[in-house]
């Protein structure tokens, strides 16, 4: 990357503007490049950053934002040059890399191994067990095949898991995970962002052998949400290598993802064939009984938490009504209502929930306005790809309308934010935060943009 941005830019601009560079962090997709000052800072924002982006989508790691930092403040030096002339005139390096580092921080051992610490941090949900999933008719094949495979059961090496979002799918990856550490095995548990966010993270120390390393180390290896891994090609080949060399040492892999195998887009062929060959299962929708099941598992739950709050039988019948609700929408409703009566210390009533469900079925909050229906028509009406509100781009004809679609999914799903952002190429949900909060303060600068939104929220809306 370093050869390529030198060879495009020329000696002088690259020692004066880009070697000096550092690599700040690779958190969440996010790409921090520290600059010195705030001029270089500006100037490398205005002049650079396009290049370096394209010189990273060249080597195939894609992060989702690039920021340029600055690392230490000086503003005076920043108000005296921020009017800088057009012309560069090339300057000593500020601070001078080693000469075959680009954008590399410098890494201590120490450091290299915090950074495969972080592989291992996930917590486990200890409520999120085999025992604690109900079964249905839509369920019960994963279920079984879930508590078989981290049993230890058969021979093969990989379990794939795919379903709705809000199906159960990480509940099942938990309860394996527990019972796998309860077998005395050392599980891996990332979501497919942690596992590329440390690989090109492991790639810019240039310690990728290291990573390697480490991930062979692990007995299980599961992996939450896979098809956030076909946004970079690099990440998906690592991750085939991964599961390849796991299978090899006969260890276990297990993977969920909202669709199956031969619909995840962008990964290549030996990868799909890879998870093809193994047990694949489908977690289908829950039916009425199972979702009043469910139900009424989460209020023993919260009953046993607050004994004097009552939810009555009936409450719990009219959400279970919801026909096209997942479990994770009716606990949502659920919890609402409970933590209502609990705060107001008043009884939750039949009424209460008619409202509560009917909120959901008339639109507002409706289930079925989904963030794919959002980010279609959005991309649609803007005349973008969707796959633009996943990339990095942050030209303003694509930051936008992405904030927007962001701000209706806020305001349509009962998503929470760090799922939206997760469905937005793994964004922070800060990230789409910030998008909600600047689309509220141009509706109500701007009366147009005003009308494009509202336009946009009455459509989706009569999509159901
Ligand atoms: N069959 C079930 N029994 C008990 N709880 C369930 C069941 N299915 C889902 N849940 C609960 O619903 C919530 C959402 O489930 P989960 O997070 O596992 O969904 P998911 O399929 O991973 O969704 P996403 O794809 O959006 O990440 C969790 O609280 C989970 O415990």
């Amino acid at each position: 990357m370093r050869e390529r941005l030198r060879k495009e830019l020329g000696d002088p601009i690259f020692e004066a503007w880009i070697a000096p560079l550092t690599l700040e962090s690779w958190d969440k997709d996010e790409l921090k490049i520290g600059a010195a000052k705030p001029f270089v800072r500006n100037w490398v924002i205005n002049h650079y950053v396009a290049r370096i982006e394209r010189a990273f989508r060249a080597e195939q790691a894609e992060p989702a934002a690039l920021n340029v930092v600055v690392t230490q403040a000086q503003p005076q030096v920043a108000a005296a040059v921020s009017k800088a002339p057009v012309e560069i005139v090339p300057a000593a390096p500020l601070s001078p890399p080693p000469s075959n580092v680009a954008y590399m921080p410098h890494v201590s051992p120490d450091a290299a191994a915090g950074a495969m610490q972080g592989l291992w941090s996930r917590m486990l949900h200890p409520q999120q067990t085999f025992d604690s999933f109900i079964a249905g008719q839509a369920n019960e094949f994963g279920l079984g095949a879930a508590k078989a495979f981290s049993e230890g059961a058969g021979d093969m090496p990989l379990l794939f898991i795919h379903g709705g979002f809000g199906y159960g799918k990480t509940h099942l990856l938990n309860a394996a995970a527990l019972e796998f550490r309860k077998r005395g095995k050392k599980v891996l548990f990332l979501r497919a962002e942690d596992f590329m966010r440390h690989f090109l993270g492991a790639l810019y120390r240039k310690d990728t052998l290291a990573f390697k390393d480490e991930l062979r180390t692990a007995d299980v290896l599961i992996i939450d949400d896979l098809q956030h891994i076909c946004r970079s090609t690099a990440t998906a080949s690592e991750f085939l290598y991964t599961v390849n060399a796991l299978a090899d040492l006969r260890r276990r892999v297990v993977i969920a993802a909202d669709r199956a195998p031969s619909a995840l887009e962008g990964l290549g062929a030996d990868v799909k064939s890879r998870i093809s060959g193994g047990l694949v299962v489908q977690l289908g929708k829950p039916d009425r009984d199972t979702r009043l099941a469910i139900l009424k598992a989460r209020a023993a739950d919260f009953a046993r938490l607050r004994p004097e709050v009552r939810i009555p039988e009936e409450v719990l019948d009219r959400i279970a009504d919801l026909e096209d609700a997942s479990p994770r929408d009716t606990i949502a409703i659920f919890t609402k209502l409970a933590t209502y009566a609990d705060l107001t210390k008043k009884p939750v009533t039949a009424e209460m929930a008619e409202e509560a469900v009917g909120m959901r079925a008339s639109g507002s909050l409706s289930p079925k306005t989904s963030i794919e229906d959002i980010q279609k028509k959005t991309a649609e009406f803007y005349k973008l790809d969707v796959r633009d509100f996943h990339s990095p781009q942050r030209a303003r004809r694509v930051a936008r309308p992405r904030q927007v679609a962001m701000y209706l999914a806020r305001k349509l799903t009962t998503r929470s934010l760090p799922e939206i952002g997760r469905r937005f190429g793994g964004r922070d949900h800060t990230t789409v935060l910030h998008a909600c909060r600047r689309v509220e303060a141009l509706c109500n600068e701007d009366a147009l943009f005003k009308q494009e939104v509202d336009f946009l929220s009455q459509m989706l809306s009569k999509l159901n």
